[in-house]
């Protein structure tokens, strides 16, 4: 019998990220349970075998849903029938401590929980099921954000140990691979939730995109994503290098030299100032980065613009810093 088409694709992805491990290297798999990462377990285990690897799965209760241990459990059980040579499950307590919003905390969470058990059982890499689809929803979410290019880029395919062998993959492949070696997947009911943005960009804004400018329109949103994201890696490495020769003193840069960058490398490089000196990213905003472009562009007089984490961009003597802002009696608008 030969072999089916959508087992074929879930199983070409895993074995390219494979292909670097030498045997008796471990890889973790994630799942949850659901069609996507349930392929990528079996995708593993089969692909594991030549190479002759260690394969262990793990699944994250982040017990915010009734049923949720009863549903790991489950989870556990497929990933031991498919054949991993051992299995995890993690509950995790998902506290919104820092206010990111609960889907958030909860990522964080599982993503903690996953570098716990990667760390135990020495995992080379961790495998995740993110599939072309969740990468084309990503995008039109970015672009809906309006955040930049790096909203639009999409998920990376590698960072850190994690790797995202399903980019390329549909998830009608992973549905179908499921089907067809006979796994029960789990339907997540958040998945069909329309309260959250990413449920109404797959069940109602993708199928219009796809009726009116024609199928494909996935792939397409996810090629586009991979070339945007080469192109932010490389203006953030070139960023990166020009903030380390302008840099002086550890804390200033000229102002003329600075102004000299076009404005994707000068505001990047302001922005690397502003993180170096201790504004934190999540509320290093697009505005501020912008405000303190205004101190090397359009001066005209004004001495600080306020940044985050009590610090605030300062420009003296034809040169930009950032400074932690004073404490008590401070105005926080900056005089004009
Ligand atoms: N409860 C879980 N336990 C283990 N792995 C999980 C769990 N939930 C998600 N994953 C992993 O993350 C992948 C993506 O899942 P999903 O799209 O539901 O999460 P997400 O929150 O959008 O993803 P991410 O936060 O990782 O970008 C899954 O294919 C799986 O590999």
């Amino acid at each position: 019998m030969s072999l089916h088409p959508s087992v074929a694709a879930v199983r070409l992805g895993v074995r390219r990220v494979l292909a670097p491990l030498a045997s008796g290297d471990t890889v973790l798999v994630a799942c949850s349970g659901g069609a996507d990462s349930l392929a990528l377990v079996a995708a593993t285990v089969f692909e594991a075998r030549r190479p002759s690897l260690r394969v262990v799965g793990v699944t994250v209760d982040h017990g915010l849903q009734d049923g949720s241990s009863e549903q790991a459990a489950r989870t556990v059980r497929q990933m031991a029938e498919i054949g991993c040579d051992e299995t995890f499950t993690v509950t995790v307590a998902v506290e919104d401590a820092a206010g990111i919003g609960p889907e958030a905390a909860a990522r964080r969470a599982r993503y903690a929980a996953l570098d716990q058990v990667a760390d135990h059982v020495g995992a080379a890499l961790v495998l995740l099921g993110h599939t072309r689809d969740d990468q084309a929803e990503t995008v039109l979410l970015g672009l809906a954000r309006g955040s930049g290019g790096r909203s639009m880029a999409g998920m990376r395919r590698a960072f850190d140990r994690y790797r995202r062998p399903l980019l390329d993959v549909s998830r009608l492949d992973t549905a179908t691979a499921c089907q067809v070696e006979g796994l029960d997947a789990w339907d997540d009911p958040h998945n069909s939730d329309p309260g959250y943005a990413r449920v109404r960009v797959r069940t109602r804004v993708l199928p219009v995109l796809e009726d009116e400018l024609g199928p494909g329109v996935a792939a397409t949103l996810a090629r586009t994503a991979d070339q945007l994201r080469a192109d932010m890696d490389l203006l953030d490495d070139l960023a990166e290098a020009a903030y380390g020769t302008l840099v002086e003193g550890g804390s200033t840069i000229d102002a003329t030299a600075l102004a000299a960058h076009p404005d994707a490398l000068r505001r990047r490089i302001l922005r690397l100032a502003a993180l170096a000196a201790g504004c934190p990213s999540s509320e290093l905003f697009h505005e501020h980065v912008l405000a303190l472009d205004a101190l090397v562009t359009d001066w005209r007089g004004q001495r600080w613009v306020d940044l985050p984490g009590h610090r605030r961009g300062v420009r003296r003597d034809g040169a930009v810093s950032i400074e932690r802002a004073p404490t008590g009696g401070v105005p926080s608008a900056p005089p004009d």
